[in-house]
C-alpha cells in the first residue's frame, strides 16, 4: 500500500493544477493534512512548486540529444578513398539542444532535458545553454561516458556527404529518466522530443500527452533512428521529418504526390494529428487535415549559402514557436519555420546568431 504522500504525488503528477481540497477529497484527508504533506514533498525536492504558471511563461520542454558537432568542409570537390584538404568548424549540436537554443534565442522560456558527460565538452555545452537562459535542471551528467559527438563531412558547396553520430549517452534518457523528470515537465503545454530518445521513453511521453492534454512534437534525427518511432502515433500532435526520413519510415520511395498523400493518410490512421515533411530547397509539405499542402522555401542566393547543418532543427523550432502562440495555425507556423531555416543556411554555426525575439513580433 502506498503512503498518503506517494498517493498524493501520483495525483499531482496526473494533474499539476489540482487543488488541495480536491486532493483531500480524493484521499480522505483534511485540507490542512494535504498542505502538510505538500510542504514536506517540496522540502524533499519531489515537488518543485505549484503549477500556477502564466501561459506565456510556461516553459517549452525539449527532450533529447546534445552533441559537440564537428563539420569538415572540403575545399575542393572531394575524392573518395583519399585524404582531402578541408576546414573544420565546431559548434554545439544535438537536435533537441539545437531546437532549445533556437527557441531561447527567440526569447521563449525553455527547459532542456538531455544527457552530457562530465567532460570538458559537456560542461562547456551546459555553460553555453545556461548563458542562453535554457534551464537544464534534471538533465543527466554522466561521469562514465563522453558527451555525444557528431561529425559531418561536407562537400565544397556545404552540402552533407556523410555524418557519423556517437550518442551512446542518449540511451540513458530512458523511460525511468522520463518518469524521474516529471516535475520538470509538469507545467509544460508544449513538449518537443527528438528521436534520439529510446522508443520506450517516447511511448511514455505519448501516453502522458494524451492524459495531460499536452502538445507533443516529435522531431526525427536521422534515417537509422526512424525505427525508434513506435507503431502507434497516438498522443503525437506533430511529427517533423525530412523527405528521406519519411521515405524510410514508410518503406516507399514516395516518388509521386499520390504516394506522399497515401503516406500521410497511413500516419493519420496510426494516430498522428499533424505532419510537416521538409524537402530541402523545395520547402515543406504539411497537413492537419485531408490533404497535404506545399510551401516553398525562401530563396537563399548561392553566394550566401554556408552549410546545411541545423536547417531542419531551425525549421522545427520556428514551427513550435509559432504554434505555441497559435496552436491551430500550421500554415503560419511553417512560414516562420522556413524563414528560420533560411537564416541557418547562411551561417557555419548550427544555430543562427541572427535569431532574436523580434522575429516573433
Ligand atoms: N538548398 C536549399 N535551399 C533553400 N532552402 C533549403 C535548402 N536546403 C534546406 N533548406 C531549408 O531547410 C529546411 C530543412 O532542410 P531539409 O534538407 O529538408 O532537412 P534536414 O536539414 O533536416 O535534412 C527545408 O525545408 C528548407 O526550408
Ligand atoms: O543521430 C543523430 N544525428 C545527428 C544529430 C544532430 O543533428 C544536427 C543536424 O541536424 P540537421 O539534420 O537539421 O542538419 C546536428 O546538430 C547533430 O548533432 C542528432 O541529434 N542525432
Amino acid at each position: 500500500m502506498n503512503s498518503s504522500k506517494d498517493q498524493l504525488l501520483a495525483l499531482v503528477e496526473a494533474n499539476p493544477f489540482i487543488t488541495q481540497q480536491a486532493l483531500g477529497d480524493a484521499l480522505g484527508l483534511s485540507r490542512s493534512a494535504v498542505a502538510g504533506h505538500l510542504a514536506q514533498l517540496v522540502r524533499e525536492g519531489r515537488i518543485l512548486g505549484r503549477a500556477y504558471v502564466l501561459p506565456s511563461r510556461q516553459p517549452l520542454v525539449c527532450i533529447g540529444g546534445t552533441n559537440l558537432d564537428r563539420k569538415l568542409r572540403s575545399l575542393e570537390a572531394p575524392r573518395m578513398g583519399s585524404s582531402n584538404p578541408a576546414r573544420q568548424f565546431e559548434s554545439p549540436g544535438g537536435v533537441a539542444r539545437n531546437i532549445a537554443e533556437n527557441l531561447a534565442r527567440l526569447g521563449l522560456p525553455v527547459h532542456l532535458l538531455t544527457a552530457v558527460g562530465r567532460d570538458a565538452a559537456g560542461q562547456a555545452l551546459l555553460a553555453d545553454l545556461q548563458a542562453l537562459g535554457v534551464d537544464c535542471t534534471g538533465s543527466v551528467q554522466a561521469a562514465d561516458a563522453p558527451t555525444g559527438s557528431y561529425t559531418a563531412v561536407l562537400d565544397e558547396q556545404g552540402d552533407l556527404m556523410l555524418a557519423m553520430a556517437d550518442m551512446a549517452l542518449t540511451d540513458r534518457l530512458d523511460s525511468d529518466f522520463i518518469r524521474r523528470c516529471a516535475p520538470q515537465r509538469a507545467a509544460a503545454r508544449w513538449l518537443v522530443a527528438d528521436l534520439n530518445l529510446p522508443a520506450p521513453a517516447l511511448a511514455v511521453l505519448q501516453q502522458e500527452a494524451v492524459t495531460r492534454q499536452q502538445h507533443l512534437v516529435v522531431v526525427a534525427v536521422s534515417v537509422p533512428k526512424m525505427q525508434r518511432l513506435g507503431t502507434s502515433l497516438a498522443g503525437i500532435d506533430l511529427l517533423v521529418l525530412n523527405r528521406t526520413e519519411l521515405s524510410a519510415l514508410m518503406g516507399d520511395a514516395l516518388a509521386t504526390d499520390t504516394a506522399l498523400n497515401d503516406a500521410w493518410q497511413a500516419l493519420r490512421a496510426r494516430g498522428l494529428q499533424r505532419l510537416v515533411m521538409s524537402d530541402g530547397a523545395q520547402g515543406v509539405r504539411f497537413s492537419d487535415g485531408d490533404t497535404l499542402s506545399a510551401m516553398a522555401a525562401p530563396k537563399v542566393p548561392r553566394g550566401r549559402m554556408r552549410e546545411v547543418t541545423g536547417a531542419g532543427d531551425a525549421l522545427s523550432a520556428g514551427i513550435v514557436a509559432a504554434l505555441h502562440r497559435q496552436p491551430q495555425d500550421l500554415r503560419a507556423a511553417c512560414k516562420l519555420g522556413l524563414s528560420l531555416a533560411a537564416l541557418t543556411l547562411q551561417t557555419d554555426a548550427t544555430v543562427s546568431r541572427e535569431l532574436s525575439p523580434a522575429l516573433l513580433a
